[in-house]
């Protein structure tokens, strides 16, 4: 969600405002979700046909496809080249009744916690070899039990929040900065979520104005997290094309939240292509007809998380540095150096498209295009940056 404040024009997203930010994979036990991490990450933490085999959180950095640093690449030849890169933790299953500690429930939701953005997986493949913890294929009621028991953890840290602040609000405020929400003020947004959430809503579905979304941000609530749905299907439906729950599963996420993407795949075919060689896997996907989707994965998540990158290019490196898409370009410029925020003085900004255009930096430089913005300059995805700062 991105909510513009009117005085300022400042955008207020709901979440953590860093650059470090994290997707999590979440969904119920034996679903798949140590197989997918595995397919995006090529690591090998264990994934085995049984219920909890994740115990620790792994966590792994995922490169963000992108044909423009291909493409950058080729005009530059730098020695090196650094992708941006999207970090994924892979996280234990959640059971019903998670929010009331089932299942080792409390540990796997504050690693939920942890996160910024979550790939809810959900099983929508048949296979008898395959143990379901609910015995039947219902991806519907199992969306139903991961989202309820994201629901009920927040309204339980909601209540003890409130506890908190409605004993606060009845201290004088004159220790609080000029210009934010008194503590009564804050008691009544905060019941305000209270309210919308009991009525069986994920705070992130709410029409919230930028001050409510400034008392949002300091909840922490586990809801307020994008989603992106994977519906792990068999590699039969996947190169078909077709799984009968998918329609269902789109209309449910739709009525959920319409902001939220679904992304149709088979972990099982996915893993399969990861264990191939680059070539093999090519001609795999060739004598089907079908592509990998991790890369829309991938570049869902990095969405979902409001992440950009802009390009530093030289014979020495090029590469891609992640900010967020509200970023200016002082704090771009901070992601490289975190002096560089403080001591910024210009950005020498390039469009790729000029560049594609002119075919080298010379003659974009000479046509004059090779801009200098100010401290206000907002940053635009796929911008070439070179930035003069005060060391
Ligand atoms: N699309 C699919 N079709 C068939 N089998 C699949 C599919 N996706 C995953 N599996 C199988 O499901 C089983 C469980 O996978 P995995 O260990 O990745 O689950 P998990 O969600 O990480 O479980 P846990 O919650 O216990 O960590 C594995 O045997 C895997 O091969
Ligand atoms: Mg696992």
């Amino acid at each position: 969600m991105m909510i513009k404040k009117k005085e300022t024009d400042v955008p207020v997203l709901l979440g953590r405002p860093s650059n470090n930010l994290k997707m999590g994979v979440v969904g119920l036990p034996n679903i798949g979700k140590s197989s997918l991490f595995n397919a995006l990450t090529n690591s090998s933490v264990p994934a085995e046909n049984y219920p909890f085999c994740t115990i620790d959180p792994s966590e792994a950095r995922v490169l963000v496809p992108d044909d423009r640093l291909d493409w950058l690449c080729e005009i530059y030849k730098p020695i090196r080249t650094t992708p941006a890169h999207l970090t994924v933790l892979d996280i234990a299953g959640l059971v019903r009744g998670a929010s009331q500690g089932a299942g080792l429930g409390n540990a796997f939701l504050a690693n939920v916690g942890s996160v910024d953005a979550i790939y809810h997986l959900v099983r929508a493949f048949e296979n008898e070899n395959v143990t379901h913890v609910e015995n039947t294929i219902d991806p519907l009621r199992d969306l139903d039990i991961i989202q309820e028991e994201l629901r009920l953890k927040d309204e339980e840290m909601l209540e003890r929040q409130l506890a908190e602040l409605v004993k606060l609000a009845k201290f004088p405020d004159n220790k609080r900065p000029l210009g934010t929400m008194s503590r009564k003020e804050e008691v009544g947004v905060v019941e305000k979520v209270a309210d919308f959430m009991a009525k069986g809503n994920d705070v992130r579905k709410g029409d919230w104005n930028a001050p409510e979304v400034q008392v949002i941000n300091t909840l922490h609530l586990l809801t307020a997290k994008p989603m992106v749905y994977l519906c792990n299907m068999s590699e039969q439906d996947y190169c078909k094309g077709t799984n009968k729950w998918l329609p269902d599963i789109q209309e449910w996420a739709k009525a959920n939240n319409a902001l939220d993407t679904v992304i149709p795949l088979s972990v099982s075919f996915e893993s399969k292509l990861a264990s191939m060689e680059q070539d093999e896997a090519k001609a795999h996907l060739n004598s089907l007809g079908v592509t990998s989707q991790l890369p829309r994965v991938i570049l869902a998540g990095y969405r979902a998380l409001h992440l950009i990158h802009y390009f530093t290019c030289g014979q020495q490196e090029v590469r891609a540095w992640t900010v967020r898409d509200t970023a200016k370009a002082p704090q771009a410029a901070g992601v490289i150096h975190t002096d560089f925020e403080r001591g910024f003085i210009s950005a020498d900004i390039m469009k790729l498209e000029d560049l594609r255009q002119l075919k080298s930096e010379a003659a974009v430089r000479s046509a004059g295009k090779y801009l200098q913005k100010g401290k206000d300059y907002k940053m635009e995805d796929g911008d070439i940056a070179h930035f003069k700062v005060n060391e």
